[in-house]
């Protein structure tokens, strides 16, 4: 039986990385021997052309595209072998970071970029079956992320902002996959919500 694929979203800072490492620590999760898998990806090819891409002032289409291809990249090399052989897979952040933060960068390209930017994936990515969107006001997030939010270029809040809209509106086109948590509780508590509904998730499927 084919594995299952669980992504965790949300904007900068909202906590998903700090999350995903209790994760990995859980009794009641590492029970389970899931493959834990990021986007975008680490040492790899692609993963380093998106790091440069945007540390840099790199075209918006142009960004698309390399953060595409580390995902066909991922897709190819972590994710489809894993659930192929039935594993169950924790990726921080996947495709819908693609259709959350291009949907916006893409504006000054293209008349309707989420749409756009979905059905550049439609035909060859992995839909994942549970997805954790971590919802939290921007103004919060870039406070925790502090100096190293400075950096970034996406670290910004009406970006944010934006980008934080487009992600409540995917996980209301698709209640079913979607479980919106409050991000702006304590990583403690969030840990123990997530665990929980990952537990009844795979109890139903
Ligand atoms: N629930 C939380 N409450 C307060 N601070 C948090 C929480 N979760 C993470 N942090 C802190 O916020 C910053 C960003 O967290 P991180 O997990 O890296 O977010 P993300 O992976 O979503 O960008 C880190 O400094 C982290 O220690
Ligand atoms: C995966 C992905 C990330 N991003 C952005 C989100 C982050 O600002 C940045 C790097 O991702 P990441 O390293 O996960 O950042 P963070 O830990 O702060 O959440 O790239 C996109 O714009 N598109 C994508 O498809």
């Amino acid at each position: 039986m084919r594995g299952k694929l669980i992504t965790l979203e949300g904007i900068d800072g909202s906590g998903k990385s700090t999350v995903a490492g209790k994760l990995q620590e859980n009794p009641a999760i590492k029970a389970f021997e899931p493959v834990f898998t990021r986007e975008p990806t680490k040492g790899t090819l692609t993963g380093d052309a998106v790091e440069k891409a945007i540390q840099s002032d790199t075209d918006q289409l142009a960004e698309l595209f390399l953060f595409t291809a580390d995902h066909a990249e991922h897709l190819a090399k972590i994710v489809k072998p894993a659930l192929e052989k039935g594993k169950i897979v924790i990726s921080d952040r996947y495709s819908d970071s693609r259709y959350a933060y291009q949907g916006i960068t893409l504006k000054t390209h293209l008349e309707n970029p989420l749409e756009w930017v979905k059905n550049l994936h439609r035909d060859w990515t992995i839909v994942p079956d549970l997805t954790f969107l971590f919802d939290i006001r921007p103004e919060v997030s870039i406070q925790r992320c502090g100096k190293r939010g400075e950096q970034s270029k996406f670290e910004k809040i009406e970006f944010l902002r934006k980008v934080r809209e487009i992600f409540l509106r995917l996980a209301r086109e698709e209640p079913e996959r979607f479980i919106i948590i409050d991000a702006s509780r304590s990583p403690e508590y969030i840990e123990k919500e997530v665990t929980e509904k990952i537990l009844e998730f795979l109890s139903r499927n």
